[in-house]
């Protein structure tokens, strides 16, 4: 940890630390939480004035970075004793984290300019979904079709739409 958090980005080094403490095993985790909590929590505190955060908002955000690594090795933070109370994740940030990925996919120019290039199939397809979401009919849906007939470029389209519209 004392390595990496010279040259490591905060978010990498929650995720460093969570990958830690599921395989190394360490003997006192929250004292090691404790040591290198400045470290990995050094890019909420730039942004903690202009996100008017508490230090407790800090601290539960820290706990969502690295339990949202623990989650994916099928481990839960509190597991760990990091902190004197139980972490919870609220149900909006269980959903916030499996959309923001999404949110942060750079956007090319070219793919900007991609809805125009639909094929009649393509189009088809695309009106439906986006008819169906309009008038907040919603729904899930399946798209299948032989490999290299633009099933990945039409699903690029839908997100990119799904973004610039704000839903
Ligand atoms: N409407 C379109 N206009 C221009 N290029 C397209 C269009 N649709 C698809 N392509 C291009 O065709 C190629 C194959 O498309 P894509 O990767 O979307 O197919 P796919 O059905 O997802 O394939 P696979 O199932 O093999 O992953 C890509 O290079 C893609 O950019």
């Amino acid at each position: 940890m004392e390595g990496a958090s010279t040259y490591r980005m905060p978010f990498e080094l929650r995720r460093l630390f969570a990958t830690l403490l599921h395989y190394c095993k360490p003997s006192n985790p929250a004292k090691l939480f404790e040591t290198y909590y400045e470290h990995i929590l050094e890019d909420l505190r730039r942004k903690q004035s202009e996100l008017n955060l508490s230090e407790d908002q800090i601290l539960h955000k820290v706990l969502q970075g690295i339990n949202d690594t623990l989650e994916s090795l099928g481990k839960d933070v509190n597991e760990y004793h990091l902190v004197p109370f139980k972490y919870i994740t609220s149900d909006f940030e269980r959903l916030t984290r499996e959309i923001a990925p999404e949110r942060n996919l750079p956007v090319l120019e070219e793919d900007l300019l991609a809805i125009n290039q639909l094929n009649v199939e393509q189009k088809t397809t695309f009106d439906i979904v986006f008819h169906d979401d309009m008038s907040a009919k919603g729904g899930v849906y399946f798209e299948d079709g032989p490999g290299g007939t633009g099933k990945s470029f039409l699903f690029k389209v839908c997100l990119l739409t799904y973004g610039s519209e704000g839903i």
